[in-house]
């Protein structure tokens, strides 16, 4: 539903995004990573038709966004999430937006009920708690029932409850068939949420591909292995490009490959085994390692 066609943003000496294509797909939560200054926030702007690019296309449902009939019907997102005006209520704020763009009334009752602010929605937005307003950006977000949902970093301030909740919410919009595209800082966060994941580093693409493959491109993710075959099964998944151990005559530990991949390999090979496991490295490990040459100041 996004697709980025070789996109590329300038400002003056600076390559903030540079030749990104990629496309993301409906029905998943695609986390967005990358270290302080990378260009997730620029990458979602041009997505949302508030800069243009200076190269390459940013595509929703095939259209960029200035060509999209009715926007909020088509993506909603929270980037300006505080960006309210403070003597306004939730429930106002959400009508103007409502009658502004064509959506009908009972939305806004509908999305105050989804996001748990059906009590708040008369206060003053400038009255409101942090998690409070990220709520109410959310409902706005969700407001013309869009098919794709951008968030910029959510859960930032919330407390663990709004954190859980948001999760929750990430995880319903995705089963309802809707694009997610969620930017973030927490690793441990973005592992219990995210389907997918989309880092980049210094504008540039590093990865782009299943939660479950980042975490096994970690050096420290490997698959232990325990068969009467070891020797036979070492041999495949070397061929296959894995990298293998062999700690013991019936032991093998394999990095670069999957418990799937090892899995259905022996299978196929007749090979029994008697352990699979998989020894996961963290998600903030896979990045640290994908993204060490990307930051651009480093502690010493
Ligand atoms: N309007 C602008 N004018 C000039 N430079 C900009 C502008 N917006 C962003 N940049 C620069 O582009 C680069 C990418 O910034 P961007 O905010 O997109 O990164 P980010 O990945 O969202 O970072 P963070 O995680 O810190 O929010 C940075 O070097 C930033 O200084």
């Amino acid at each position: 539903m996004i697709s980025l066609r070789n996109l590329s943003k300038r400002y003056g000496p600076r390559l903030a995004v540079d030749d990104l294509t990629l496309e993301l797909k409906p029905g998943a939560v695609t986390g967005f990573l990358g270290p302080n200054g990378a260009g997730k926030s620029t990458t979602m702007r041009l997505i949302l038709g508030l800069d243009r690019p200076t190269a390459g296309r940013a595509l929703i449902g095939g259209r960029p966004y200035h060509r999209i009939p009715a926007p909020l019907r088509t993506v909603g997102a929270t980037l300006d999430a505080r960006a309210l005006h403070p003597a306004r209520s939730g429930h106002a704020h959400l009508t103007a937006l409502a009658r502004g763009n064509g959506i009908p009334m009972r939305r806004v009752g509908e999305v105050l009920e989804r996001v748990g602010m059906a009590q708040a929605a008369r206060k003053r937005a400038g009255g409101l708690s942090l998690g409070m307003s990220q709520r109410l950006g959310i409902a706005a977000a969700l407001l013309g029932d869009p098919p794709v949902v951008m968030f910029d970093e959510p859960v930032n301030g919330l407390d663990p409850d709004g954190v859980r909740w948001v999760r929750k919410l990430m995880r319903s919009l995705a089963e309802e068939g809707r694009t997610v595209f969620v930017s973030s800082h927490l690793m441990s966060e973005m592992q219990q949420t995210a389907d997918h994941l989309v880092v980049i580093g210094r504008g540039r693409l590093i990865a782009d591909a299943p939660l479950p493959e980042v975490i096994a491109s970690s050096s420290l993710s490997a698959v232990v292995v325990r068969s009467p075959h070891a020797a036979e099964l070492a041999a495949l998944l070397a061929a296959a490009g894995a990298v293998v151990e062999r700690p013991g005559e019936h032991d093998l530990v394999a990095t670069g490959t999957t418990a799937e991949r090892v899995g259905d390999l022996a299978h196929e090979a007749g090979i029994r085994l008697h352990e699979l496991r998989a020894r996961e490295a963290s998600l903030e490990q896979a990045y640290q390692e994908l993204t060490s040459g990307s930051v651009e100041y480093r502690s010493v």
